[in-house]
């Protein structure tokens, strides 16, 4: 029977069907950051059990730790979270799992560091007490989001129970125009489908667009499947993937290389298999697109309107272009990795900050921060104003300590937009790297 690509996976790994209907299938990799991870870990030692194999089980530090230059990695940006960071640490050296602390030069977002590293690869199952592990599958992995308790029950047997889940083909033809990126294309994406437009589904990503996109441009359009409600989402690998693996601390070596190359070679959607749901776009048709309201589907073009939102302070059919700003912030696990930070870079160069507008970039890991330190890039963003940071997820999501004056509207390179999400009252519109560094500029929302 033809299968797809995320059927193909699921197949490879299921170890028994239950008689409830569910699947046992096999976990190849766990991640975990200090945030849900150190639940998952304590929970795990405090019923007496330890990982099955920790050498598969991975851990960073992103969600609570500093990122503010020169503050010092141990700190916490949460006040009183520094139990996040010490409970990991703990309990990661109980397990003997691998912990990438604070202090390591690997250290950034999971969903960065992931691919960085070569621990996301195509076919395997990889899973993280993360709504965003979606990500990962732009290297065609099986990579979704769980909770700290069935971070636990992976840890402890290695096999997650779940029903398959059903499966949306999303296919884009032609070629996005000069400087349209990923992100206008998922936010476009979100924007027609809506909010739950890929409900519970494992969404794969597929056509001329997707295949002329590079490794960093595909982890943005996945990451972001989960505001549509997606369950992951996947793109089938390809000399492109293969070739952006090659090398990395994780990746096959040698001989193994090849035999994984050409099993990865296997992994495509039949060309007769059948989806649950499938929708098509026109990669030329879409401009620079971004948020107007409180949730990713409330998008659209930058020279188009605005509806109604209270919350947003915007009237309906009020233009986004010319909004007035008071915040800049290019990071996260969408939009932070080295292409983000120069397609920002080159709209900034020479360039200044509008007054009144705070602007903060934070790198999506500390190997991303030294390629940009070594091209220049810092310097760049540092002349015009910007704040620069140490990798972590901070102001992506609000977690108590800084952020911006409430009131204040943000144009924001990350995922998430909902109410309160970057700091209570703070009004934030999701956007492409180019559309943040323009707009910082600007004062106001403006195309680059
Ligand atoms: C804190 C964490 C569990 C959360 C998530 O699951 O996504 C965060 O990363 C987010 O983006 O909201
Ligand atoms: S950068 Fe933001 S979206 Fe990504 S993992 Fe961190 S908090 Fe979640």
């Amino acid at each position: 029977m033809a299968k797809t690509l995320f059927d193909k996976i699921w197949d490879a790994h299921r170890v028994t069907t239950l008689p409830s209907g569910e699947d046992l299938i096999a976990v190849d990799r766990v991640f975990l950051h200090e945030r849900t991870g150190s639940v998952a870990l304590e929970s795990l030692l405090a019923s007496g059990r330890m990982p099955i194999d920790p050498d598969r089980v991975f851990c960073t530090m992103d969600h609570i730790v500093s990122t503010e230059e020169g503050r010092g990695r141990n700190d916490a940006r949460t006040p009183g979270g520094d139990v996040f960071i010490t409970a990991t640490r703990s309990a990661a050296a109980k397990t003997g799992i691998q912990l990438i602390d604070v202090d390591s030069a690997d250290q950034g977002i999971v969903h960065v560091i992931s691919p960085e590293l070569g621990i996301a690869q195509p076919g395997l199952t990889l899973v993280c007490p993360d709504s965003h592990t979606c990500s990962q599958g732009a290297l065609g992995a099986a990579a979704w989001g769980i909770g700290s308790t069935d971070a636990e029950h992976a840890m402890a047997t290695g096999t997650l129970r779940l029903k398959q889940p059903p499966q949306t083909r999303i296919r884009v033809d032609g070629r996005l125009a000069d400087g349209i990126t990923a992100k206008d294309l998922i936010l476009h994406i979100i924007g027609t489908l809506g909010a739950d437009g890929a409900k519970r589904c494992a969404v794969e990503f597929c056509g001329d667009a997707i295949e002329a996109l590079d490794v960093e441009a595909r982890l943005t359009l996945c990451n972001m499947a989960v505001e549509m409600a997606a369950f992951t989402a996947i793109i089938a690998p390809d000399d492109v993937t293969f070739a952006y693996l090659k090398g990395r601390r994780y990746a096959p070596e040698d001989d193994q290389w090849d035999r994984a190359v050409s099993i990865w070679r296997t992994l495509m959607t039949d060309k007769d298999a059948s989806f649950d749901h499938e929708h098509v776009f026109d990669a030329r048709l879409i401009g620079h697109t971004l948020t107007w309201g409180t949730s990713p589907g409330q998008a659209g073009r930058l020279d188009g309107t605005t509806g109604h939102s209270d919350y947003m302070n915007v009237e309906s059919g009020t233009p986004l272009l010319g909004l007035p700003i008071g915040g800049a912030f290019i990071g996260s696990c969408t939009n932070a990795r080295i292409s983000d930070l120069r397609a920002a870079a080159d709209i900034l160069r020479g360039q200044r900050v509008a007054d009144g507008v705070t602007a903060i970039c934070v790198p999506g890991s500390m190997a991303v921060r030294r390629q940009a330190e070594m091209e220049g890039i810092d310097r760049i963003f540092r002349a015009a104003g910007f704040e620069w940071g140490e990798a972590g997820c901070a102001f992506c999501f609000y977690a108590g300590g800084r952020t911006f004056a409430p009131g204040t509207r943000v144009i924001s390179s990350t995922n998430r937009n909902f109410e309160g999400r970057q700091g209570p009252g703070v009004r934030t519109h999701l956007a492409s790297p180019a559309v943040v560094a323009a707009s910082a500029i600007a004062g106001r929302i403006a195309a680059p």
